[in-house]
């Protein structure tokens, strides 16, 4: 796939997957390993237990075999004994007893013969001849020889020598062999064959005291030397005796240990076979471990078959380096469970793998999908674009962009069709590795259309090998038109379509170096429309946009080209006059504009005339700025606005000092604020017929530190245009709260206080939750405060002016409508607010009096209030003519000097104290000194 290309069927393409199957098969796999482990440990195991008892079998047959052997030899050694000693016999028939135990003696038999107890000689005799032999020995030095047991049997084999001496031999002398069975049957073997015979296991005559030792005797046949021995009756005929070798088994067999080890255990029976499980000697305690190796041999001795059964020691090394069959085993299962750990991580790695495989996959799938979305869908005009400059792919917005369709753009060698030679080189650069970013403002390519592009080439590389580029167009057209509107914005004035105070600005000083350097004067004059307001807020917004943009074109018929006409804001215009070689150029465009606007204008069929106030600032006369030049343009406006309106004047330095005032007055209002030396006073509100006081208005007071007394008429209207009005207001508010709190303490107050509040206060918006906080703080319920509105306020925004009073409403608090009859004539809104009192603009009480007005308004008013269920004050009644007139009116209440001026706080307690006290007071009119309001 080329490049950037996304083939939507590798998007799809599904993600290795682990089959069921093999997953289970991986999942046993350790556990497969372990069994296999477990196998062949085991198997190696055994093998090599089996090796090692064979071995051990093969090393304890040969040590047996050994044994036995020994055994074997010893008694044919001790049969070897019983012979030789019988040929002593044979050869010395009368052998003295000394020369028996030196002969036996000389064979040491201690040392040598391990068992033999003593080699002994028994001489048979018949019975008959026991006194002889008892004689014989007696005489022959055995002082206590006797025969026993007596009279045990017609043939007698009688122990006439016993070596070598000791006392238990000697005890055995004279002892008749025959009178025991066991003994008499080995001797009449021994006697009839010829050959060493030995008996049955027996406990020897010497040691039937001392506990039982199990033993044997070998006995050897002496004959006649000069009788027949051929068969058994010629030697039963020169039978002789016998020699006798008694012999302990115990001593035999540990015999054979001496100079081994004692590895083996030997059970010793004197039958042919160990059915019978009843030894005559162990070498050691019967043990209940069963042995490892047992074998049994059987032995000839003395013409006796005697079994001897041999077993391995339990301590005894036969079976060598059994470790090695533990370490097998312990190897083996350590392996085993090594493999196995090994095995199941090596699963569990795989599988982690096969996850992570899986999600790198997912992932690459995702980041294709992304690539693919990114490519087909950016908003963006992309290209691929190999190193030759050819088109590999690209997407729709490209294709958009340069006019041309996909499949035909692929393959285009881009360098050759480039629009401009910029492109061209552009992508020479991003092709040799650069990178470039250019806008051009040209067809893209050939066939495209004409726009505005922004063109990106980023060149793609791996590992320093460049792969392709990207090419990206951007239409940025709309951002170009965005930019040039803002650029317009930014100087020229949205609704008129006229240079807006930046490029005034700019005009102005082109306009200054230009009469800098020529010597010549610039003329500007600062155009206001009179009572622009007031059509702005009865006829509407849009009607009076309508009325600048006319006026702005009448403007721009009255100046030269090379002048300019701008708009400031609202309803003022400048006019900027190059080139006004003396003041009366600049009055003749003044007096062009003010005809100009004289004629009437029509607006949704309505034909009314708009005046201007002109003032005229001169260059270098007034000022030597723009600043300086615009602001002596206004101040020079409002002198022609308050002479009257519709004229212009050139501004003056009487003119100039005026302002100053202003803006000194404002500097010490700002002041006067900060530093209390404002305060309120209070003029009361009086029932037109009872004469008693129904209310009071607050009206604020400047006392001056060096001018005194400053009237509210004088610097209201700079607390108007510095926003100063804002904050004062609050402190009127928060003043009159607080002395209402005061009175109502001391006086019980009654009467609502009622509180001017202008239109910026009303605009901010802020205004009902100040009052609540002030009300809430002073422990207000809310009609004790009367919020006077005049009509222009809430002409200027009704919708707001309408939650506002509301809001003020369901707290309670009145709301009197200030200065009406003055305002719009459109009445309608009045239903729709909760306005409590309307309040008879003074002009229409002062014209009653001097009898130019016949008392209609008053009256309309008065009709109006009743038929809305408003009550209806006048203010400034001075005389008792009006306040009978109001009566007969059926005006409720009035204010005005006639009762009393406004005075401070000081003054009007005494009333309040009386007010107090009466529960209907009747207050005829008192005026009191007003140090703080003027004469009339
Ligand atoms: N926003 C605020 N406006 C205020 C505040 N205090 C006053 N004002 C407004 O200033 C205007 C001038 O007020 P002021 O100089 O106080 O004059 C008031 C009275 O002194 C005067 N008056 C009362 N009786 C008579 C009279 O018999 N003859 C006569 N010639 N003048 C009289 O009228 C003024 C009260 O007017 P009004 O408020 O319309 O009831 C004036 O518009 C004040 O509203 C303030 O704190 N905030």
């Amino acid at each position: 796939m080329k490049p950037g290309r996304v083939d939507s069927t590798t998007g799809t393409q599904p993600s290795p997957a682990v089959t069921p199957a093999r997953a289970t098969l991986t999942h046993r796999l350790p556990w497969l390993v372990l069994a296999v482990g477990l196998g062949v440990t085991l198997l190696s195991w055994t093998q090599s237990v089996s090796a090692l008892k064979e071995e051990g079998e093969h090393r304890f047959n040969r040590r047996v075999d050994e044994l036995h052997n020994q055994l074997a030899d010893r008694v044919r050694v001790y049969e070897q004994v019983a012979r030789g000693a019988a040929s002593v016999v044979t050869a010395f028939p009368n052998v003295h007893r000394t020369e028996w135990r030196r002969f036996v003696e000389g064979l040491r038999i201690p040392e040598r013969y391990p068992g033999i107890i003593a080699v002994a000689y028994a001489r048979a005799i018949p019975a008959s001849q026991s006194a002889n032999l008892i004689a014989a020995m007696r005489g022959d030095g055995a002082e206590h020889f006797r025969i026993w047991p007596e009279n045990a049997g017609p043939e007698r084999v009688i122990n006439i020598f016993a070596a070598p001496a000791s006392e238990g031999n000697d005890r055995a002398l004279g002892f008749d062999m025959m009178s025991e069975g066991v003994r008499r049957a080995a001797i009449e073997q021994a006697r009839a064959s010829g050959e060493p015979t030995a008996t049955r296991a027996i406990t020897l005559k010497i040691d039937e005291n001392g506990g039982t030792q199990p033993a044997f005797i070998l006995y050897q046949a002496t004959y006649r030397a000069d009788h027949s021995t051929a068969t058994a009756e010629t030697r039963r005929a020169a039978f002789t005796g016998v020699v006798l070798t008694p012999v302990r088994v115990a001593p035999l067999i540990d015999g054979l240990f001496d100079g081994s080890p004692r590895d083996v255990a030997i059970e010793l029976f004197d039958t042919p076979t160990v059915a019978v499980d009843a030894p005559i000697h162990r070498s050691d305690p019967p043990s209940r471990d069963t042995a490892a190796f047992t074998t049994t041999h059987s032995l000839t001795l003395g013409g006796q078959r005697w079994s001897i059964r041999y077993q391995s020691r339990p301590d005894a090394p036969f079976s060598g380096q059994t470790w090695l069959a533990h370490a097998t085993l312990l190897g083996g299962l350590t392996l085993s469970l090594a493999l196995f750990q090994m095995t199941r991580s090596m699963v569990a790695t795989r599988a982690r793998a096969l996850v992570l495989a899986d999600r790198i996959t997912e992932s690459l799938r995702r980041q294709e999908l992304e690539r693919h979305q990114l490519f087909t869908q950016a908003p963006l005009g992309i290209a691929i674009i190999d190193r030759g400059g050819v088109i590999q792919d690209c997407n729709l917005a490209f294709a958009q962009a340069a006019g041309m369709s996909q499949t035909e753009l692929i393959g285009i060698d881009l360098q050759l069709r480039a629009g401009d030679p910029a492109t061209a080189v552009a992508l020479d650069a991003a092709l040799q590795g650069g990178r470039e970013r250019l806008e051009i403002d040209q067809p893209l390519l050939l066939g495209g259309r004409r726009g505005n592009y922004s063109l990106h080439v980023q060149p793609v590389t791996s590992d320093g090998e460049f792969l392709f580029a990207l090419l990206f167009v951007e239409d940025v057209g709309d951002r170009r038109r965005a930019e040039q509107h803002i650029q317009y914005l930014a100087h020229f004035d949205a609704l008129t379509g006229l240079p807006n105070r930046v490029l005034l600005f700019d005009r102005i000083a082109q306009a200054l170096k230009e009469a800098r350097r020529d010597g010549g004067k610039v003329a500007v004059l600062f155009i206001d429309l009179d009572r622009f307001k007031v059509i702005n807020d009865s006829l509407g917004h849009s009607f009076g946009d309508e009325v600048l943009r006319l006026v702005a074109r009448r403007l721009q018929g009255v100046v030269r080209e090379s002048d300019t006409v701008g708009r400031l804001g609202g309803d003022e215009f400048l006019i900027v006059a190059r080139q006004a070689k003396e003041a009366n150029d600049a009055a003749q465009v003044a007096e062009k504009v003010v005809a100009q606007l004289a004629k009437p204008i029509v607006v949704s069929g309505q034909s009314f005339v708009v005046t201007p106030s002109v003032g005229i600032s001169l260059y270098p006369d007034d000022a030597e700025d723009a600043e300086g030049l615009i602001r002596c343009a206004d101040i020079a406006m409002y002198n022609a606005k308050e002479s009257g309106r519709n004229a212009y004047r050139f501004v003056t330095r009487e003119m100039g000092t005026k302002s100053r005032d202003r803006m000194d007055l404002e500097g010490s209002l700002r002041h006067a604020i900060a530093e209390n030396e404002l305060f309120l006073v209070y003029q009361p509100q009086v029932d037109t017929v009872t004469g008693e006081i129904v209310g009071m208005e607050a009206l604020v007071r400047w006392r001056h530190p060096q001018e005194g007394l400053i009237l509210p008429s004088r610097f209201l209207p700079v607390a108007e245009e510095s926003g100063l009005i804002g904050p004062m207001g609050d402190w009127v508010l928060a003043e009159a709260c607080a002395q209402i709190r005061r009175w109502k303490d001391r006086f019980g107050l009654r009467i609502p206080v009622a509180v001017n509040v202008s239109g910026a206060q009303f605009r901010d918006g802020l205004l009902p939750d100040k009052i609540f906080r002030l009300l809430d703080a002073h422990g207000l319920a809310g009609p004790e405060l009367e919020i006077e509105v005049t009509e222009g306020t809430l002409i200027e925004n009704i919708e707001g002016a309408t939650v506002i009073l509301n809001a003020l409403k369901r707290r309670g608090v009145l709301i009197a409508l200030d200065d009406f009859g003055t305002g719009y004539s459109s009445l309608s809104y009045l239903h729709r607010l909760p306005i409590d009192k309307l309040k008879i603009d003074r002009s229409f009480i002062h014209d009653l009096s001097l009898g130019v007005s016949d008392a209609s308004v008053p009256r309309a008013i008065v009709g109006l209030g009743r038929s809305l269920g408003l009550s209806v004050i006048a203010e400034g009644v001075e005389t008792e003519d009006q306040l009978r007139l109001l009566r007969d009116l059926t005006c409720e209440s009035y204010q005005g000097f006639l009762f009393s001026r406004p005075v401070p706080v000081d003054q009007l307690e005494p009333l309040l104290h009386t007010l107090a006290n009466l529960p209907k007071t009747v207050f005829t009119p008192h005026p009191p000194a007003d140090p703080a309001s003027p004469a009339p």
